[in-house]
């Protein structure tokens, strides 16, 4: 069984889009990346991120998430700034830490692909 089932599937999904994408419009580090997009494009996208980051069924392939990201210059600072929020919203959904590590070990495992190295 995927995380992404073990948390709930689609219902844990929507109930994390708003924590997460509310965190992430008010870090900072990253927010600008977020905040040009209009509210319903932007609210399917975090869906995605999220849905990948659980290991759900709309899993993109590493090379997706290489064209997806390719145009931003993203570093390491905003990769750990994203995780960060990640982790926080999990949290904030009281989702058990080993589910938490698990989806830690997704987005890692992206990393690369996210930074275009
Ligand atoms: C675990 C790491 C990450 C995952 C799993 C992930 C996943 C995704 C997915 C699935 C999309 C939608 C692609 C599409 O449909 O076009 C996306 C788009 C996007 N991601 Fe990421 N992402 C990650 C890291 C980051 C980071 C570190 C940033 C910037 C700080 C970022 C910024 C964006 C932005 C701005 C878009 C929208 C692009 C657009 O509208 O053209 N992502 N990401």
């Amino acid at each position: 069984m995927s995380v992404y089932e073990k948390i709930g599937g689609d219902a844990a999904v929507n109930a994390a889009v708003d924590i997460f994408y509310r965190k992430v419009l008010a870090d900072d580090r990253i927010s600008d990346f977020f905040d040009t997009v209009d509210m319903e494009a932007q609210h399917a996208k975090q869906k995605a991120f999220l849905t990948m980051a659980f290991g759900g069924p709309n899993s993109y392939t590493g090379k997706d998430m290489r064209e997806a990201h390719k145009h931003m210059n993203l570093t390491e600072e905003h990769f750990n700034a994203v995780a960060e929020n990640l982790v926080g919203t999990l949290e904030e959904l009281e989702v058990p830490q080993e589910y938490i590590d698990e989806i830690v070990g997704i987005a890692v495992s992206v990393k690369d692909d996210v930074l275009n190295k």
